[in-house]
């Protein structure tokens, strides 16, 4: 599905929604450890290990699409300290459409599944989110962007532009 709108999410922003998140998962715990999905997972990852104290963390490395196997997910780092999950909190910025999170699930299935955001095709597949974002939105996050200088519109009208 092609995007037709963005969202850009700021870096507060994304800490906010981290720390919301965190509050909730506090009940929940507390963890054994955290599984950061590689690599969106990594930041939120971190913030929630500060705030839920958690000092062991692992990851996963799931590969949606190389140029042999199209479409064919595959793990290619395994957390193997999480055994099958079980106390763990799995941890990724976004589900879309789930094919990810599904790979992770059956990967860890007594994980606890936690994202920021979330689209409705991949929603079934999380335990918990902050913010639900429409399917056919892209979701910009802090480090795919930069400011960028845009000129006064004076200064454009006098250019002609
Ligand atoms: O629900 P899905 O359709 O699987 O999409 C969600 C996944 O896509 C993005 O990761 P991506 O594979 O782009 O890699 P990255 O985290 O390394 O940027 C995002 O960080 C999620 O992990
Ligand atoms: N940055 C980004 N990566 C994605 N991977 C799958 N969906 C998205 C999205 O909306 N934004
Ligand atoms: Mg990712």
């Amino acid at each position: 599905m092609t995007a037709t709108t963005y969202a850009t999410v700021t870096w507060d922003q994304l800490h906010r929604d981290a720390r919301t998140l965190a509050e909730t998962l506090m009940p929940k715990g507390p963890f054994k450890g955290i599984v950061a999905i590689t690599r969106g997972g990594l930041i939120p990852a971190a913030i929630l290990a500060r705030e839920l104290d958690c000092r062991l963390i692992e990851s996963i490395s799931v590969v949606t699409y190389d140029e042999e196997s199209k479409g064919t997910p595959k793990i290619i780092k395994d957390p193997q300290a999480a055994g099958d999950g079980e106390g763990f909190l799995v941890v990724d910025d976004l589900v879309d459409s789930g094919i990810t999170a599904r790979v992770v699930r059956e990967r860890l299935p007594k994980a606890f599944f936690a994202c920021l955001y979330a689209k409705p095709t991949g929603k079934p597949l999380t335990d918990l989110f902050v913010m639900e974002v429409p399917q056919d939105t892209w979701v910009l996050f802090p480090w795919d962007t930069a400011p960028l200088f845009i000129a006064p519109l004076a200064k454009k009208a006098t250019n002609g532009n």
